[in-house]
């Protein structure tokens, strides 16, 4: 009989820089290799700047990698799409430690396909075999859905009485390009189906916006933030409140998309606004990336 494999665990994020000089080249990845106009770069150097110099995106992670880690007793890394450090990096260092099976939980619960393309590619370049097994969109499993509505909930109670009476909840995830809808990828429908989960946890009254469309022009997937205010604007709402369904921790598109840019938009009519807080370290969270990673064992 042969012993069991040795398995690891990793929590593939998006990632994020550390040093603003890097941004140039995270951007060109981000943009599949298409590096991109100094006005993008330096308007996003700007957004970092606005939050306070750096994303807490690759922090958080680290401590969820660590939390992760105390509860499934299996050695837990961190990998990043856009940024190091990369899936071969991690893969190759997991391999020499004698790792023999990665469980991967892409923290992209409604854009698993890619990162599991990626982990794919990155384990055929480390030299020894590893099996890779990536968990698939899980955007609408119960412990992520509970752990959403309770922030959401606990954002709305705190609203006062009158303004909970004209308030509705903003639930956003990321704008793709419409060529992606085009094309038959099912974001979209993942992303209604997480909505209307975690709505019906809430029993609150709640809208699906697409936030942060790409600066390069081209149709992107709405209702955008400005026509789903303007909406509420015009039904006698006075308040938004934001909940991005679509990420997990805060970052850029949280801090500034949302806490800075969709905060001015909703001024401009007439409308306050106030943001659930993003999951990052929630306890409910981690239990939602155990679940998707205990599925996964053998
Ligand atoms: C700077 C930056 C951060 C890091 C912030 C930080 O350091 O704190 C970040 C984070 C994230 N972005 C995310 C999701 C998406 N971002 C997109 C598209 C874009 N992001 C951009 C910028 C950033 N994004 C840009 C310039 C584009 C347009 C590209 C173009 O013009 O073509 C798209 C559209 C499709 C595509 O283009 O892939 C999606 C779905 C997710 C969620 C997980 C996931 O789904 O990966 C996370 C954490
Ligand atoms: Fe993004």
């Amino acid at each position: 009989m042969s012993a069991p494999a040795k398995t690891a665990v990793v929590l593939f994020s998006h990632g994020t820089v550390e040093n603003l000089d890097d941004l140039h080249g995270f951007v060109t990845n981000i943009r599949r290799g298409r590096p991109p106009p100094k006005e993008v770069v330096d308007e996003l150097r700007h957004r970092y700047q606005a939050i306070g110099g750096r994303s807490p995106l690759g922090d958080i992670t680290r401590e969820l990698a660590r939390l992760v880690e105390a509860r499934l007793g299996l050695p837990t890394r961190m990998a990043m799409r856009m940024w190091h450090p990369y899936p071969e990096e991690v893969l190759a260092q997991l391999a020499g430690e004698g790792i023999e099976r990665v469980i991967v939980v892409p923290l992209a619960q409604h854009s698993t396909p890619a990162y599991a393309e990626a982990m794919d590619r990155a384990a055929a370049k480390v030299g020894k075999p590893l099996e890779v097994r990536c968990a698939k969109n899980w955007g609408a499993s119960p412990d992520l859905t509970a752990a959403f509505a309770e922030s959401i909930g606990e954002a709305w109670n705190a609203l006062a009485e009158d303004v909970r009476a004209k308030a509705t909840v903003v639930m956003t995830a990321h704008s793709v390009p419409m060529s992606v809808i085009q094309s038959g990828d099912p974001y979209e429908r993942e992303v209604r189906k997480s909505a209307e989960a975690i709505g019906r946890a809430l029993g609150v009254p709640y809208e699906v916006a697409f936030q942060s469309q790409g600066m390069g022009g081209g149709e992107w997937l709405g209702p955008d933030l400005p026509s789903t205010l303007d909406a509420l604007a015009s039904r006698g709402q006075k308040h938004a409140l934001f909940a991005a369904i679509g990420f997990l921790s805060d970052h850029v598109e949280v801090l500034y998309d949302l806490d800075i840019e969709a905060a001015a938009l909703g001024r401009a009519r007439g409308l306050t606004t106030s943001r659930a807080a993003s999951l990052n370290v929630a306890p409910r969270f981690v239990d939602a990336i155990v679940g998707v990673a205990k599925e996964l064992l053998p």
